[in-house]
C-alpha cells in the first residue's frame, strides 16, 4: 500500500536539476526524507502538494496524481512548511481556526480542533497571545498545529527542527512520532540530519542532488547491523591476541573483522522473527542476540586463549555511516 509513489520524477529549473528521475515508494508510518541543503526535498513536497509543476514523470499521493488532482490531495494532506510564515499580529487560536475554515471545516468544528491541537501540541495559554512574540519552538508547534486541523490522512513537514534548540528538538521529534502512533496519520518529514530522523522514522529515503541514494526500513537495517566491539591484550602464549581471537571466533562460526588497535568486531547473527511491529522492538530483539550469544561466546573464547579483556561494548552502526558508505559507492 503505497502513500506516495514517484516514478522517474524530474523537476528542472534554468540553472539547475533539483529532481533528477526519482523514483521512491513510501508506504504508511514515519519516513524521513533526507538531504542536505539543496538536495531537492522541499521542491519534492511542492510537486506532491500539487503547487508546483514537474518537468518530467509521476507523482501520486493517496492514490492521486499531483499533476492534476492538487486540490483532492490537499484537502486530505496537511503541509508544514520550512520557512517562517506566521502573521505577527494574529494569535495561534485565530490563525488556526482560519487555517481550519479554509479547509472546509465549519465554524464551531473550526474552533473545537485548533483548540485540540493546539493543546496536543503543547500551546496553552499562549495561544491567545499575538504570534510576533513567540519563540521559535511555538512558531514550529503552530505550523505542525495547522498543518493538523483538518484531520489529514498524511502531513508532510517540511524540516520542523530547524532552528530548535537540543531540547526543542527532542520536543517536536517525540510529537511528529506522536502524531503517527496516536492519530495513525503517516508523516513524511524533512531534515538535513540523518541522526534526529533515525530515531522516529520506520523508513529513511535519503536524495542527494535530486537523486535518490537510499530506500530502506530502519528496523530492517539496525536488525542487520548490531555489532560488538572487544578489544583484547595479547599474551605470551599469543602475541598477536586480536588474531588469536577472530580465528576463534571464526572457528565457532561468529563473523569478525579487525578494527584500529586491539578492537574486533563481531556481526550480531540475525535476531528470530518475533521481532515486533516498530523499528524499537525490532532494535531491542537484535540487542538480545548479541548479548545472550556473542557476549558467552567472547567471553569464552577470552578465557580459553587466557588473552586480558580490556572492554566489550555493544555498538549499532549509525544509519549515517551506511549511508556515507553509500554515498561513496553511488559517486565512485
Ligand atoms: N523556484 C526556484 N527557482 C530556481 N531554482 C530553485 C527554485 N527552488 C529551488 N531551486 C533550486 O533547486 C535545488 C533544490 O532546492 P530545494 O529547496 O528543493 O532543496 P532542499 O533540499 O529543500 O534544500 P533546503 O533545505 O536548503 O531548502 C536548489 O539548488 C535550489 O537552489
Amino acid at each position: 500500500m503505497s502513500v506516495i509513489q514517484t516514478e522517474s520524477l524530474t523537476k528542472r529549473y534554468p540553472r539547475v536539476t533539483a529532481l533528477d528521475r526519482l523514483t521512491v515508494d513510501i508506504g504508511p508510518g514515519v519516513t524521513g526524507l533526507v538531504g542536505a541543503n539543496g538536495a531537492g526535498k522541499s521542491t519534492l513536497i511542492k510537486i506532491l502538494l500539487g503547487l508546483a509543476p514537474a518537468s518530467d514523470g509521476t507523482a501520486t499521493v493517496l492514490g492521486r496524481n499531483a499533476a492534476h488532482e492538487g486540490g483532492a490531495i490537499r484537502e486530505q494532506v496537511g503541509y508544514m512548511p520550512e520557512h517562517d510564515c506566521l502573521p505577527p499580529d494574529v494569535s495561534a487560536t485565530e490563525f488556526v481556526v482560519h487555517m481550519a475554515r479554509m479547509s472546509g471545516l465549519p465554524r464551531t468544528s473550526a474552533r473545537e480542533r485548533t483548540a485540540d491541537t493546539l493543546r496536543h501540541v503543547g500551546l496553552y495559554e499562549e495561544r491567545y497571545r499575538p504570534m510576533g512574540g513567540y519563540s521559535t519552538g511555538m512558531k514550529q508547534r503552530v505550523k505542525l498545529a495547522q498543518a493538523l486541523v483538518h484531520d489529514p490522512k498524511l502531513v508532510l513537514l517540511d524540516e520542523p527542527t530547524n532552528g530548535l534548540d537540543p531540547a526543542g528538538r527532542d520536543e517536536m521529534l517525540g510529537l511528529i512520532r506522536r502524531i503517527h502512533a496516536e492519530f495513525g496519520i503517516s508523516v513524511l518529514v524533512t531534515s538535513h540530519l540523518l541522526g534526529e530522523l533515525e530515531r522516529i522514522s520506520d523508513h529513511v529515503v535519503v536524495i542527494d542532488g535530486g537523486k535518490l541514494l537510499r530506500a530502506q526500513s530502519i528496523a530492517g537495517f539496525t536488525e542487520a547491523t548490531a555489532s560488538l566491539a572487544v578489544e583484547v591484550t595479547d599474551s605470551d602464549t599469543h602475541p598477536d591476541g586480536t588474531r588469536a581471537l577472530l580465528d576463534a571466533l571464526a572457528a565457532r562460526g561468529l563473523t569478525a573483522t579487525a578494527g584500529t588497535g586491539h578492537i574486533v568486531h563481531i556481526d550480531a547473527p540475525e535476531p528470530g522473527p518475533a521481532a515486533g511491529p516498530g523499528p524499537e522492538a525490532a532494535q531491542e530483539a537484535a540487542q538480545d542476540v548479541v548479548q545472550d550469544v556473542v557476549h558467552d561466546a567472547v567471553r569464552d573464547v577470552v578465557a580459553d586463549l587466557g588473552l586480558g579483556l580490556i572492554r566489550m561494548e555493544q555498538r549499532r552502526h549509525r544509519i549515517a555511516e551506511v549511508f556515507q558508505d553509500g554515498r561513496e559507492e553511488v559517486r565512485s
